[in-house]
Parts: structure tokens; sequence; C-alpha cells
């Protein structure tokens, strides 16, 4: 059933495909954006919009036309149809909108998320910032990560060595203080409030060490941006302190830690 998904794995066809689906589901969401879009509250108080839905659609047709047999967990699928027993071996993870919050008050920081799930873990990865044109993806496995903007050709990125002054990032949903606080525990001095998994991606390029989390998250939020990081040398720890794994129940993640060299 998955010959096709893993020759494309291998050979790193697959993440260059779920990129370009990525920059076409940015081509419908970009018209939303700053345009007076509004946002309905989901059960769990999260907010999600038109741009949300028709980003997600195209991406679940697209993916069943190159890949029939692999399984899809979205986020909005998802939160309409309640949860779907986790598939198996292999699936793809989707949010097609994260950081929706940032999206519909006009900031940048929104993304496209589309990760392959093996056996638990991100094996690939792409995520996408429409409103600055840029997506980060790995590659085939060993061959690292890259980055480009819209229309021009890939460059290879890689985390950095740790600074004396490592600088982390976190979510805008914490105070000062306690993102103050949870900055100096894992060793940064500095620290900068960013919208969603463009966290990963910042560290995946060497300009940021890392992005503690304490609050929930869902495994749509984390996995494309894991995969990414992973791929560039970095690493995302579960609170034991092995990596964060995929499949978990209600797909939920626990506290992490994303690293970068
Ligand atoms: N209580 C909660 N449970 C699960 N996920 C939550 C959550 N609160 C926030 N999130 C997730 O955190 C994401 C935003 O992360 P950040 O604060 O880093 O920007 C949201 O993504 P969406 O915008 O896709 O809904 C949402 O999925
Ligand atoms: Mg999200």
């Amino acid at each position: 059933m998955t010959e096709r998904l893993t020759a494309d794995l291998a050979s790193g066809a697959l993440a260059e495909a779920l990129a370009d689906i990525a920059e076409d589901a940015a081509r419908v969401i970009l018209p939303y954006w700053r345009s007076g879009v509004v946002a309905e509250f989901k059960a769990d108080e999260s907010p999600v919009t038109q741009a949300d839905r028709e980003a997600e659609a195209l991406i679940l047709a697209r993916l069943a036309e190159l890949y029939p047999d692999v399984p899809a967990v979205a986020e909005e699928d998802h939160a309409a149809n309640g949860a779907a027993e986790v598939p198996g071996d292999w699936f793809w993870l989707i949010d097609p909108l994260d950081g929706t919050r940032g999206f519909v008050e006009g900031r940048e920081s929104f993304t496209v998320n589309i990760a392959l799930i093996h056996k638990g873990a991100p094996v690939a990865g792409v995520v996408t910032a429409p409103a600055t044109q840029i997506t980060w993806r790995s590659a085939a496995p060993g061959a690292g990560a890259f980055r480009r903007r819209f229309g021009e050709v890939w460059q290879a990125i890689r985390v950095r060595n740790r600074p004396a002054s490592p600088m982390a990032l976190l979510s805008h949903s914490m105070t000062d203080e306690e993102a103050q606080r949870l900055a100096s525990r894992h060793g940064c001095v500095q620290w900068q409030g960013t919208d969603s998994s463009l966290k990963f991606c910042l560290i995946a390029e060497g300009r940021f060490d890392a992005y503690p989390r304490t609050g929930p998250t869902s495994e749509w939020d984390t996995a494309a941006g894991q995969a990414v990081l992973e791929a560039a040398g970095g690493r995302v720890m579960a609170e034991d302190g092995s990596p964060l794994r995929y499949g978990k129940s209600c797909y939920a993640n626990g506290g992490f830690v994303a690293l970068g060299g």
C-alpha cells in the first residue's frame, strides 16, 4: 500500500510535493488575511475561519490524489467530527492554519502545517508562512532541511550551536512573568513571543535556540515543525526527555521543549 509513499519519502520527492501543496493552501488563505475575516469559536473556544476550512479541504484533496491509501488527521475535520481512532503505522497530521488568533488579528505569524507520521515519529514535514511567503521543509532522511521564498530555489538550513546567551521563543498565551520564568528555566536570558509553529522553523534556521511549552497543544500543531527542526539538527523532547511522539490519546501533547544545537 505504501510503496510509492516510502519511495518518495526516501528520495525527498514527498517533502517537495508537500511544500507545493502547502503553498497552494497559502494562496487560498491569503485573500482572507487583513480583509476583515470573521472568526467563529469551536467547542474548545479556539477560533476558526473560512480560510482554515478551505485550506484544509485543498490539502486533504491533494494528499488523497497523490497517496490515496494514507489516512489523514486534520484539525478542522477532527473538531467537526470528533476523535477518530488513531490510524495505522502511517498517517498525515494537518493543521491548515496554525496561529488562527494572530491571523484574525492581522499578525504575520500564522502557518500551514503538513506532516507524515510513521510509527509515532514525524518523518517528513512542511511549514509555510503565507504572510511572508516562506516555506520550510524536511528532505530525504539524513539530507537536512530547506527553506525557500515562494518561487525561489531551496536553501539549506541548520540549527546554530548554542550561543553564550541563548534566545527562547514562546507562545503569546502567557504573561510576561510566566514567559520570563520559563525562558530562564531553559537557560535563556532573552525571549520573544511568536504565534504558531513558526517557532520551530526559526530555531531550525539558526536564529533562536529553544521553544519551551508547558500549556497544551494538539499533535497537528507540532508535528510538521518537529519534522523540520529534527531534519535541521534540532530535537523536540517530551517532559520525560524522550522525543515527542504522535498518535497519542486525543492527539493531545503534554509539555515539551524544542531545542536547536
Ligand atoms: N487548551 C488548548 N488545547 C489544545 N491546543 C491548544 C490549547 N490552547 C492553544 N492550543 C493550540 O496552540 C496553538 C497556538 O499556539 P501558539 O500559542 O504557540 O500560537 C493553537 O493552534 P490554532 O491556531 O491552529 O488553533 C491551538 O491549537
Ligand atoms: Mg494549530
